[in-house]
């Protein structure tokens, strides 16, 4: 775990635990353990610690955070180990590549130097887990940089590169990659330096004197930013301590709260997420294959199909992975706005610094735009992004099947259409495959890929790992209408309009919505989107009913013996499409306006509505809102894990979280619903559906009923899933 040699009279520390170097128990006792034999070793006048593999050390190892903690067999605690190594009188120097994250940073600041290469990233990463630094990085990064960096590095969890770091004071050189020789060579350099000043716990904190100012702008933008998150708080509270104790007293405090914090509910769900996030890439179709059985196509070229805004952003999400990219529009105006549009984009992220304009110009040198799908003969790959019609999309899949080489795989960006239907207009269903992207696609990291019947593993392989490349969270989900996270988001935007029908306004639904942490209400985001497109989607239903001799009533409160809303209809019907046109849910003071106002006449609306209907309208309390919003989504989830349509709750999770707003802190839908207890969402849904017998989004799912009676952990869930399929 972590090796020991000298040369001439240097020791070096190699800390070698894949593929990390995370600090686990044995790794922690291992730098004590070789620190003393060095303090120890007459021929050794200064050590230097590096990381084996690709990093320093990414920190404490997260999964002992969850009570799998290894027997220690040295009695210093971490904290204890760093302030060991502080005291030192050989100098240590740390080495850093990769990254030096959380308490790997905690045990560079131990030393009395740190070099890094130009690459090497740093953070205090603790309070994204759900935690804080522990080890001291409260009290000695603030002495190290200033009171307001670290008041940012710690309250956001953000990393910076080398340079960031330098100019902070964090790091004290920038080397050349070979990082051990460098490593070496400074070492031999500081050998007779003296180290007063060089421990960082004996230095006063920079900038105290405008701490007031600081913590509470850092207070304030937690509020807005980290709304719900207890950690941010706690974080900047521990920083606080640097500048009101000395150093050892607020190392107490630092403890005190690190209790606080490592035993709570949120940092828990926070972990669960960050090795839900990891496991999702790890796709497995159980019984066929998995992630180490098939190896990806290598996709050196795409293509896109549709230049709107999705079109547009897919084709950015591959051009930032620097993946050659042909955007295919059927009329010049359309593509030239599409390009116009991915311009305007790279220019604004260079005014904001993100890209140079050298970057902009490279990233777009690599995109060709084409009229014509005779120009697609040697992509790898393409994603068709036009708009949600089936008869479109099968068109366009015959002709990319003919135009395409054979090897090509054929992507379609559908939210919710058969995949199955789209393949079978191809003569190689085998290489179709949905990849639904999510809303901008150049920024939203989820990316649902939708397999078909007859999707083959390899084209699964292949879509995943371009995932990966470009920067994506992918999840392999099972083909049923609307896939896993919509069909879930079906239910909760259904019940959401019940519950104006039944004496609910638009508002107070939201406001229940946001108190749990999503960061916009149901109507909000229907206002956003538009409320055109769900109108056209279900005009086009209609139609499909009438024409199969149902005759479809504008009125109707039931569809198939189903209940349904026709609120979004009426509104439509209006001309109320959302923010777009200054009104839809809510009322906006122009057309493209972002502030929702209450809207009175939606409140007469919904009032006139009721009576029509003779519905009785009531005060609906905010617990209602919350289970009638979240209680059936939940159901959905076990329903979608009952059809191997999702093989793993950790995948719902992820979904939700990454593409649809859902608080991290709360682990997801499915390990939420774990620590409200699954017997009482059980019980709940039967309550509900003895209530609304006709919306079958009540009936309980058969495998949540099971798993009620058993009460397991989440990460047990997985046999009684797989015995269903
Ligand atoms: C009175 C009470 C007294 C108490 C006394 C107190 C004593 C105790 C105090 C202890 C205080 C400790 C304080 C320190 C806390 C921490 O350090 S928490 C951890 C902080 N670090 C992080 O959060 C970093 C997390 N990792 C990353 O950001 C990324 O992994 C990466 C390092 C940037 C690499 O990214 P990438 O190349 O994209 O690889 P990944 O896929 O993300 O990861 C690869 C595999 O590594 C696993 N992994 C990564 N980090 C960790 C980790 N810290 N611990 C465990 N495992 C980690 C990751 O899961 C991947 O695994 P596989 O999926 O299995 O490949």
């Amino acid at each position: 775990m972590v090796d020991y040699r000298r040369e001439g009279n240097v020791a070096i520390l190699t800390v070698n635990n894949p593929p990390v170097n995370a600090i686990s128990t044995r790794v922690k006792d291992g730098i004590y353990e070789c620190i003393s034999r060095a303090k120890n070793d007459t021929k050794v006048s200064v050590i230097v610690i590096h990381g084996h593999g690709k990093h320093f050390i990414a920190g404490a190892d997260i999964h002992g955070f969850s009570g799998q903690r290894e027997s220690s067999k040295v009695v210093a605690t971490l904290p204890e180990v760093i302030a060991f190594m502080e005291a030192s009188n050989k100098p240590i120097v740390a080495a850093i590549h990769g990254t030096a994250l959380g308490g790997g940073l905690e045990i560079a600041m131990g030393c009395h130097y740190r070099i890094a290469t130009k690459s090497a990233r740093v953070g205090q990463p603790e309070v994204l887990i759900g935690i804080l630094p522990g080890a001291g990085g409260t009290q000695r990064l603030p002495r190290l940089c200033g009171l307001g960096p670290a008041l940012d590095l710690i309250s956001t969890g953000r990393h910076i590169k080398a340079p960031q770091a330098l100019k902070l004071g964090i790091i004290d050189k920038i080397v050349s990659d070979d990082i051990l020789k460098e490593g070496i060579a400074f070492a031999k350099a500081v050998i007779d330096k003296p180290l007063n000043g060089r421990r960082i716990s004996t230095l006063p904190v920079k900038d105290a004197e405008n701490a007031e100012q600081l913590i509470s702008a850092a207070n304030a933008s937690v509020r807005k930013r980290q709304r719900g998150m207890m950690a941010p708080i706690w974080n900047i509270k521990a920083v606080a301590e640097s500048i009101k104790l000395p150093f050892d007293e607020a190392m107490e405090k630092e403890a005190e709260y690190f209790t606080v914090l490592v035993t709570s509910s949120q940092a828990r769900a926070l972990q669960y997420a960050f090795f839900s996030e990891r496991l999702a890439p790890k796709w497995e179709v159980p019984g066929v294959a998995s992630y180490n059985t098939v190896k990806p196509m290598n996709i050196k070229t795409a293509a896109v199909i549709g230049a709107g805004t999705m079109g547009t952003g897919i084709a950015m999400a591959l051009l930032n992975a620097r993946i050659p990219v042909t955007l295919v529009e059927q009329n010049k105006q359309f593509l030239e706005k599409g390009v116009k549009m991915i311009q305007d984009l790279y220019a604004g992220s260079v005014r904001l610094g993100k890209l140079t304009a050298d970057q902009a110009k490279y990233l777009l040198s690599n995109l060709k735009t084409s009229l014509s799908y005779d120009d697609l003969s040697t992509v790898d790959c393409v994603i068709e992004a036009v708009y949600e019609n089936m008869a479109l999309k099968k068109e366009i899949f015959a002709k990319l099947d003919n135009a395409c080489k054979p090897s090509a795989v054929l992507c379609s960006n559908t939210s919710s259409l058969d995949i199955d239907e789209i393949a079978s207009a191809t003569k190689r269903p085998d290489k179709v495959i949905g990849t639904h992207f999510f809303v901008p696609a150049y920024y939203m990291r989820l990316l649902e890929n939708v397999r078909g019947k007859l999707t083959s593993p390899e084209t699964i392989a292949t879509v995943q790992s371009l995932g990966v490349r470009i920067g994506k969270i992918p999840v392999v989900v099972g083909n049923c209408d609307s896939f896993v996270g919509n069909r879930m988001l079906g239910t909760y935007t259904s019940e959401a309009q019940f519950l104006l029908e039944e004496g609910a306004l638009p508002h107070e639904v939201d406001s229940v919505i946001k108190d749990f942490g999503i960061p916009i209400g149901a109507f909000e985001v229907s206002d956003l989107s538009g409320l055109d497109i769900g109108w056209r989607i279900r005009k086009e239903r209609y139609e499909k009913l009438e024409k199969s001799g149902k005759k479809h009533d504008p009125n109707a409160r039931f569809i198939n013996g189903e209940r349904f809303s026709p609120l979004g209809d009426t509104l439509c019907e209006k001309g109320r499409f959302g923010r777009k046109t200054g009104m839809g849910w809510y009322r906006y003071e122009k057309p493209g306006a972002k502030e929702p106002f209450i809207d009175a006449e939606i409140t007469t609306l919904l009032e006139d509505y009721s009576k029509k209907h003779n519905i009785t309208r009531r005060k609906i309390s905010p617990q209602e809102i919350f289970e009638r919003c979240f209680y059936p989504l939940i159901n959905e989830g076990f329903k979608v894990l009952e059809d191997g349509i999702a093989t793993r709750p950790e995948d719902i999770d992820v979904i939700w979280i990454n593409g649809y707003g859902w608080p991290k802190y709360t682990g997801g839908p499915m390990y939420y619903a774990n620590q409200i207890g699954l017997d009482k969402i059980y019980d709940t849904m039967c309550y509900y559906y003895e209530q609304h017998p006709t919306s079958s989004h009540w009936r309980p799912s058969a495998l949540l009923r099971d798993l009620a009676k058993q009460q397991l952990p989440i990460s047990q869930w997985g046999k009684q899933v797989a015995s269903r399929l």
